[in-house]
């Protein structure tokens, strides 16, 4: 081993390695008392995602690994009456009989390293979502009871194993329409990171007050107005990579959750006490930690807690005011305190513009750009979503016909639970009531 004779030599050395910024950050000079996105799990390259693709479980969870990628060339959704998902029930019910026969598998071995557990979480989530939404349902048991806690070792059945040969087209469209999804949300994400580069030069700020500091904050909305038209561009190019018919049909309905829907209960985690009543909503783009930071930096109201112009209208009002904060609960905790942290500045860019009249216009200028991206956004809900729920469905969907009305009648809602329309007209009406009206 060699040593490194003095400070200096070390800061040299880490030089090489980091950039400048990163090395003050993990110094901590010149945040004394100061936001270190760091400490809140938010890389500065990466954002909100992790610096690395999350290592895969060790051997001893080869179960859950293993369970995980059998399931995507195997399972079939329980609403799928073709041929060919009929005809893989039996190796679906072996996959889900595996399942069931689980052991308890102690995570305490990881339980200090966060990314192995974001592996599990991730892991189990998806094999979850497989296993109830393969279940061929009947009218009579209306509620899939499951559980991960039986125990016997895990073995996949040699009829698993021999894959009786798999209909690749379904899955490859479904496959490559998925990806196209996550793809464009990864790009919001790690496109975000410049302007979580702004927010935490804000946060930072010794005083928003000084002329110095103004003349910095107008730069950077400037560059934040830029930032979300470029944003906007990438939730826009979902229509040239994700085909709308393959999206609600064979993708969307897998990340359906669990909802409470009045006397029908949810899904029940045997050994989980109260588990029916747990609000279980399905993943969501909505959950996207960096569109949050956005909301939460320029202060828009998607609580209509503020007197603002122009007054809510109806179908506002009766949109879900807590979904975003709902879908907070979704986010790993240390993003969760990240929103938190930025939300609490003792003075918000909003209020820093409304009395600073050079910065109103900056300040508006990115509200229009966001509103202008929840406009878009809407547009494609509708392709995706409301319009889809109108059509015939896919033969490769394999709804009977009886069926249809059932299958779309979520139609109206988002994987997250709520009246697709009238929630995201109630997000764009708020982005627009940010509006600094004697601009
Ligand atoms: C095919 C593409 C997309 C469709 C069909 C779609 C659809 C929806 C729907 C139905 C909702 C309502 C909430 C729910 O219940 O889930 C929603 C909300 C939301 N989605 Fe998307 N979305 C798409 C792409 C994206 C992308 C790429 C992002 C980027 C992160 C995104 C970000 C959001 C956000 C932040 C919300 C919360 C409401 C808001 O901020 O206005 N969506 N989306």
């Amino acid at each position: 081993m060699s040593f490194v004779s003095s400070p200096l030599h070390m800061l040299e050395r880490a030089r090489s390695a980091f950039d400048v910024k990163t090395l003050e950050r993990v110094l901590n000079f010149g945040h004394q008392g100061g936001f270190v996105p760091q400490e809140y799990d938010v890389d500065a390259h990466t954002g909100f995602f992790p610096p690395e693709p999350l290592p895969k479980l060790t051997a001893e969870f080869s179960i859950w690994e293993e369970a995980l990628e059998k399931a995507q060339g195997l399972l079939y959704l329980a609403s799928n009456q073709t041929e060919e998902a009929v005809s893989m029930r039996p190796q679906g019910e072996c996959w889900r009989d595996a399942v069931r026969s689980w052991p308890i598998l102690d995570t305490g071995s990881f339980s200090s390293n966060i990314r192995l557990l974001q592996r599990a979480h991730l892991v189990l989530a998806w094999v979850l979502h497989f296993y109830a939404h393969s279940i061929p349902k009947t009218y009579h048991i209306p509620t899939p009871r499951f559980s991960f806690l039986a125990p016997s070792p895990f073995r996949l059945p040699s009829a698993v194993d021999e894959q009786h040969p798999i209909p690749e087209c379904v899955f490859r469209h479904r496959t490559e329409t998925e990806r196209g999804f996550y793809t464009v949300s990864a790009a919001v994400e790690l496109k975000g990171v410049e302007m979580l580069q702004i927010i935490e030069a804000y946060m930072n700020l010794p005083n928003v007050t000084e002329s110095t500091a103004i003349v910095k904050i107008g730069r950077d909305l400037v560059a934040l107005a830029k930032i979300v038209k470029d944003l906007t561009e990438i939730f826009a190019s979902v229509r040239d990579t994700i085909d709308p018919e393959a999206f609600f049909w064979l993708c969307r309905p897998w990340w359906n959750g669990s909802e409470v829907k009045g006397s029908q209960p949810g899904w029940i985690y045997e050994g989980v006490p109260n588990s029916a009543s747990l609000d279980l909503a399905g993943p969501s783009a909505g959950q996207s930690s960096v569109m949050h930071a956005l909301d939460i930096f320029l202060d828009i109201d998607h609580k209509l807690t503020q007197k603002r112009q122009p007054a809510p209208t109806e179908a506002n009002k009766k949109s879900e005011q807590g979904f975003m904060e709902r879908m907070r609960k979704y986010m790993p905790g240390k993003h969760r305190e990240y929103l938190a942290r930025v939300g609490a500045v003792p003075r918000s860019v909003r209020e820093v513009a409304r009395t600073t009249p050079s910065l109103q216009e900056p300040y508006n200028e990115v509200v229009a750009a966001l509103k202008r991206l929840r406009d878009i956004h809407i547009r494609i809900a509708c392709l995706y979503i409301v319009n889809q729920s109108t059509k015939t469905p896919p033969t490769a969907s394999g709804v009977a016909a009886d069926d249809v009305k059932k299958a779309a009648d979520g139609h109206a809602r988002g994987t997250g639970g709520n009246q697709t329309t009238i929630l995201l007209k109630a997000g764009r009406d708020a982005t627009q009531r940010a509006m600094l009206m004697d601009a």
